[in-house]
């Protein structure tokens, strides 16, 4: 087990790259279930949730290789092998092989997801959607049971907007005989690509990034090559570190339009950006006027993106209020940072932030994947050093973090823990 050790207060300069969407990509390896060739996925992250998907593939009878970012999966001999523990419990979006594994052999079985803890997390809009196009389904001991004698096109209105229940409707309806038509789908930028993908393939979609969907099944889908879209929350992420202490950082491979929300909300602040075709270049600035984000749907201001914003926050001269409207309880973070210095109180679904304050290194915790990212970037922050267990979470997300903030100039490795400090972090 290793621990994140970052020695903060310099500026940071220079390029950093960001890598494929873990939301994506998270989809479009499941995805490939349903094919019946090869498929190749270009410019993949080299995160952990990419890694147990591959080795899950593999254990479904897959044949799956790995040449730098690319990764070509051969899915011919697979078979609905039934998984109600084991990997598909180390990640959220393991909910994703329901679908791709309902689509091909009209039956699956699969534990239920797991991920970031951010509160209740159901799945019932996914499960509502399979039942509409004819599939029995039950929860047995925490898994999954999904079966169909066969899928049958539907009209379906989810009644919360969900990325994960439009992706796993649509794995499962490009298979299901007839028209699918979902309604209230979710617009993120990762939906729009997961449609690209299985329309290369030779599915039928059209609406993908619209809250309409229209799918018409087909019988074969073939393999394909396909690009992945740059990482959103990747990008974001280094787009706030260089509002907290860039001395010009330039943020390479990232679509502006994907980040409009943030890019609006750090120039309220103060905060110096500019964006071109596939860049956004962006400096600190000494004093940033507080403001106030509500995180909702795409495109407004993501929900994965509050907790690295709030340490941003801190920085600030006066009040700014974070309120999360997708998870009301993503909040894990907040104590953590207090411990860093921050004067920051949670009220509800909101966090109040008064700055500015001096962060201050210590040893914290990361509780899920962008808590993590939210003290690395206090981190950064700090004077002193500041320590972060709990890196198995940010590994689950950012692409060689450590390298990408050397390159920019910023004192930060990883260091093995000792036994008593492992032995501490389990207990708490
Ligand atoms: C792997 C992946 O892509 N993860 C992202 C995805 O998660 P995920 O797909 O799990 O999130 P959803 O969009 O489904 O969740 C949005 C909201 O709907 C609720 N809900 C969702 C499904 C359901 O059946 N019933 C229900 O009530 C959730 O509790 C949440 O309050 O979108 C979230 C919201 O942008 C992001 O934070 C996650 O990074
Ligand atoms: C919540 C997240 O991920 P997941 O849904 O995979 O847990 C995230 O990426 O911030």
């Amino acid at each position: 087990m290793e621990k994140l050790m970052i020695a903060g207060g310099s500026p940071l300069k220079g390029t950093v790259r960001v890598s494929g969407a873990k939301n994506s990509a998270v989809a479009l390896i499941p995805a490939t279930i349903l094919a019946e060739s090869p498929v190749t996925i270009e410019g993949l992250p080299d995160i952990s949730d990419v890694q147990i998907l591959k080795e899950i593939l593999e254990e479904l009878g897959g044949t799956v290789s790995i040449s730098d970012s690319d990764i070509t999966i051969d899915p011919s001999s697979m078979i609905s092998m039934p998984m109600p523990n084991g990997k598909v419990k180390k990640l959220r979006a393991s909910y994703y092989l329901m679908g791709a594994m309902l689509g091909r052999f009209k039956k699956a079985v699969i534990g239920l997801p797991g991920g970031c803890h951010l509160g209740p997390r159901p799945i019932d809009q996914h499960i509502k959607g399979f039942e509409a196009l004819g599939a029995q389904v039950t929860n047995e001991q925490g898994a999954i049971y999904l079966r169909a004698d066969e899928l049958r096109g539907a009209r379906i209105y989810l009644d919360v907007v969900s990325v994960g229940a439009t992706i796993n409707i649509m794995l499962a309806a490009v298979r299901a005989k007839g028209k699918t038509i979902i309604e209230n789908a979710a617009k993120e930028p990762e939906i729009i690509d997961v449609a690209t993908l299985l329309t290369n393939m030779g599915a039928k979609i059209k609406g993908a990034g619209t809250d309409v969907i229209r799918i018409e099944g087909v019988e074969h889908l073939n393999g394909c090559r396909h690009t992945i879209i740059p990482d959103r929350i990747e990008a974001g992420t280094y787009i706030i570190i260089g509002a907290a202490v860039g001395d010009g950082v330039l943020v390479d491979n990232v679509i502006p339009q994907h980040l409009e929300s943030l890019i609006a909300k750090l120039r309220e602040m103060g905060v110096s950006i500019e964006s071109s075709d596939e860049q956004v270049f962006v400096s600190s600035n000494r004093s940033l006027k507080p403001v106030d984000i509500k995180t909702l749907v795409y495109p407004g201001f993501p929900t994965d993106l509050q907790q690295p914003f709030t340490s941003l926050l801190t920085k600030t001269t006066g009040t700014s209020m974070v309120t999360d409207t997708i998870y009301g309880a993503r909040f894990k973070h907040i104590d953590e940072l207090r411990r860093m210095n921050a004067t920051i109180k949670v009220e509800g679904r909101s966090a109040i932030i008064n700055g500015p304050v001096h962060l201050q290194g210590a040893k914290v915790k990361a509780s899920d994947l962008r808590a993590g990212a939210s003290l690395v970037i206090a981190g950064l922050m700090a004077d002193g050093v500041t320590e972060i267990t709990g890196l198995e979470h940010i590994d689950r997300g950012y692409s060689h973090i450590v390298e990408k903030l050397t390159g920019l100039g910023a004192t930060i490795w990883r260091e093995k823990m000792t036994e008593e400090e492992y032995e501490q972090i389990n207990n708490g």
